[in-house]
């Protein structure tokens, strides 16, 4: 019997109702003659409740209690889904992070996972039971919970499928596959049959939050097939691939957005060296990502830096910061909030020059004022004030296409 796993986001286990459907669609797998582990998220919106409750005790919770509540809310769904299961006489066993052995590197609110060994997974499939493990929770070496980021469940469901040696890892969401771009705020977002999982890396960590982008970077690593399609329907998903079977005519393959990003400014002595490297180790040492860097030193004045991080991390990282300076030789001159970074993306890029320029002069005829480039080889992103972001998106989609359909060359 092969191993399949399936993973379930928030909205598709947010009611009663929706549970028993899930557990339907499972039981219709297990039919099909597959062990089948199933990964769920916290019904609905209860991540974002459980943050605002804790805001409302305290405005710097700490990041180690954060995560014993956030991951309570996987628990909820889980065993709930278990109960669905067992009632239609299925034998299922829920199971936790911990339970489950994932094991995560010591940090809270982000934790990268550093082990799964799978064999506790295994034994209960072994026996007989519909799996149902916790999404986006693990356990550190010594005992501490912690979780994987906002939307991690897609990462546990990968890095499970690899473990455990499953044959597939279906993600089942609220859209039935990968888009161009975001359908909720992108008019013509067409949905893709396929996509590399470069392409798919980037439009994740760009901000394409269908799906997690540890998820993408693990079944690439682990040759996991992936799909993401609906828990509503039976349509056909997107699968994420090596190499997508369809040679796309287009340049660009999809448009990703993310708001709030925050850019930072900071100046330094030119005659203090390691500035520079001590300022982002300074950032790195707290777990503050740091996203687009411009540098820029022109002769007679002081250097200065500029780079973006998340909004969230603005008040630890002035912080952090500010703490250093004497000792680093540098200020925080600026800083600016509500931008937003747009980004095009697609593996065709990289042989096709004056794309950038395209970009730039679509936004410049949208009067979209563009603050920070950043360019790889199969992407563009530009930062923009965040009440530009959705046009700018809508310009780029339209600029590049995105809405026809492709062809086969
Ligand atoms: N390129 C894209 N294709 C499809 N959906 C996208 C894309 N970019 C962003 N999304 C958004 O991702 C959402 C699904 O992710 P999420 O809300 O985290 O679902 P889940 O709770 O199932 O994990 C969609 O409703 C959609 O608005
Ligand atoms: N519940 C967590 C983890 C998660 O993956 O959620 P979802 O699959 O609904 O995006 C979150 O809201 O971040």
């Amino acid at each position: 019997m092969g191993i399949v796993v399936m993973k379930f986001g928030g909205t598709s286990v947010g009611s009663v109702e929706r549970i028993r459907n899930v557990a339907a669609r499972v039981i219709r797998e297990r039919e099909l003659g597959h062990h089948v582990v199933v990964v769920v998220s916290a019904m609905g919106k209860t991540t974002d409740h459980l943050v605002e409750l804790a805001e409302e005790i305290s405005s710097s919770p700490s990041k180690r209690e954060m995560d014993m509540l956030l991951s309570t809310g996987e628990q909820v769904s889980m065993s709930l889904l278990a109960m669905a299961l067992e009632t239609q006489g299925y034998p299922a066993v829920s199971m936790t992070g911990w339970q489950a052995e994932l094991q995560t590197e010591k940090v809270h609110r982000n934790a990268r996972i550093v082990s799964l060994k799978g064999e506790k997974i295994k034994a209960r499939l072994d026996d007989g039971n519909i799996v149902v493990a916790a999404g986006f929770q693990g356990i550190t070496e010594d005992g501490e919970i912690t979780t994987l980021g906002r939307g991690g469940s897609d990462t546990t469901a990968v890095a499970i499928a690899a473990a455990i040696g499953a044959e597939r890892c279906d993600i089942y969401t609220d859209v039935d596959g990968v888009y161009t771009s975001d359908p909720r705020y992108v008019e013509g977002a067409r949905k893709l049959q396929s996509i590399e999982y470069d392409e798919m890396l980037e439009l994740a960590n760009l901000g394409a939050g269908v799906l997690h982008p540890r998820a993408v970077e693990y079944a690439k690593n682990y040759k996991i097939p992936l799909t993401v399609r609906s828990s509503m329907s039976d349509e056909e998903g997107t699968v994420i691939e090596e190499v997508t079977s369809m040679e796309s005519n287009l340049i660009v393959r999809g448009v990703a957005f993310e708001s709030d990003v925050v850019r930072l400014t900071i100046s330094y002595e030119k005659a203090f060296n390691g500035s520079l490297a001590l300022i982002f180790t300074t950032l790195a040492k707290h777990n503050i990502d740091v996203d687009i860097i411009v540098q820029s030193i022109v002769d007679g004045t002081r250097p200065t830096v500029s780079f973006t991080i998340k909004k969230e991390s603005l008040s630890e990282a002035i912080q952090v910061l500010e703490e250093r300076k004497a000792e680093l030789g540098f200020h925080v001159a600026d800083f600016e909030v509500g931008l937003a970074k747009v980004s095009i993306v697609g593996s065709g890029m990289v042989s096709n020059p004056g794309v950038a320029a395209q970009m730039f002069d679509r936004l410049r005829q949208e009067d979209v004022p563009v603050k920070m480039v950043s360019t790889s080889e199969i992407k563009v992103s530009v930062v923009v004030p965040q009440d530009r972001m959705i046009a700018a998106a809508n310009a780029l989609h339209d600029e590049f296409q995105l809405s026809e359909l492709e062809v086969e060359v």
